[in-house]
């Protein structure tokens, strides 16, 4: 068996990372390379290369927006916690987003992202803190979302009625988005008959049809192949261009150079 995780750990550490965090680096990267089918050096390189690197990002994620001016705050959290029942899954978080800005929250399975994303939606309400979000947000989930009976297009068209779009363009405009992601809804063919992949394309389309200032991004790519995956990040680095916000929870800690905000869930107070 490969030793790649354990020297990756190894170097995560050397270069400055908790214990107990560059373990939980280690075995997410081992996991995203099992999702992928492949050992974690083909997907990642070698593992020293890639501990710097990784280390690199985590320290100055603000990076990429020194290149172009942000906008407005878009999301504004300051000392957000939710519990359930006795238990507190995250405290103290705070994070700003203004337009032309990209945020990942990344974290170990169960750490609270799915949460904080619902909480920025206005889905969920935290137990403490402030959320304030501008008024045009997209939403999309991790899966779900969907009628298995409908046809995209008449996602389209629901989905555009709710935000005021008449049926006409409403379907132009996913057509269009979808369009972006390399898929052609073909007609008639209902949601249940599509693939994961294409149905996680459906729903980013239906969380920017109407025109969002936030989108919030719940592992949008699932069930991608390398292609749309491609295509996925690529549109977030057009929406972040055309200067709206967007956060992304994301496992994917090679894509960080994409974004302008980290927000380590795991690494927040509270939740471990
Ligand atoms: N409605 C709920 N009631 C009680 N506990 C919940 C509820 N929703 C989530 N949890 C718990 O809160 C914790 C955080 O869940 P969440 O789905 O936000 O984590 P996550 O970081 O998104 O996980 P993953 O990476 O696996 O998607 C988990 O322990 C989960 O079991």
């Amino acid at each position: 068996m490969s030793d790649w995780p354990a020297r990756f750990e190894e170097e995560l550490v050397r270069l400055g990372l908790q214990p107990a965090r560059a373990r939980r680096l280690s075995a997410e990267t081992a996991e995203q390379a099992g999702e992928h089918g492949t050992d974690p050096d083909r997907l990642f390189g070698p593992a020293h290369l890639y501990a710097r690197h990784l280390v690199t990002e985590l320290r100055a994620p603000a990076l990429v927006s020194e290149r172009h001016v942000s906008g407005p705050v878009m999301l504004r959290l300051a000392g957000v916690g939710k519990r359930y029942r006795r238990r507190t899954v995250f405290s103290g978080v705070d994070l700003t987003v203004r337009g032309g800005e990209v945020a990942a929250i990344v974290g170990a399975n169960g750490c609270g992202k799915s949460t904080l994303l619902r909480v920025c939606a206005g889905l969920i309400r935290p137990d403490a803190g402030t959320v304030h979000r501008t008024r045009r947000v997209g939403f999309v989930p991790q899966d779900g979302g969907t009628a298995s009976w409908l046809t995209a297009d008449e996602h389209f068209t629901l989905f555009g009625a709710a935000a005021g779009m008449v049926p006409r363009k409403a379907r132009s405009t996913g057509t269009h988005l979808a369009a972006r992601l390399a898929w052609r809804p073909a007609p008639g063919q209902p949601v249940q008959q599509l693939s994961g992949g294409t149905r996680q394309k459906l729903n980013l389309v239906l969380g920017e049809l109407h025109g969002p200032d936030l989108l919030l991004l719940d592992e949008p790519y699932q069930g991608f192949d390398q292609g749309s995956y491609l295509d996925f990040w690529q549109q977030v680095r057009a929406w972040r261009e055309a200067g709206r916000a967007v956060v992304v929870v994301t496992h994917l800690l090679h894509e960080l150079q994409n974004v302008d905000h980290v927000l380590d869930l795991g690494a927040a107070g509270g939740n471990r």
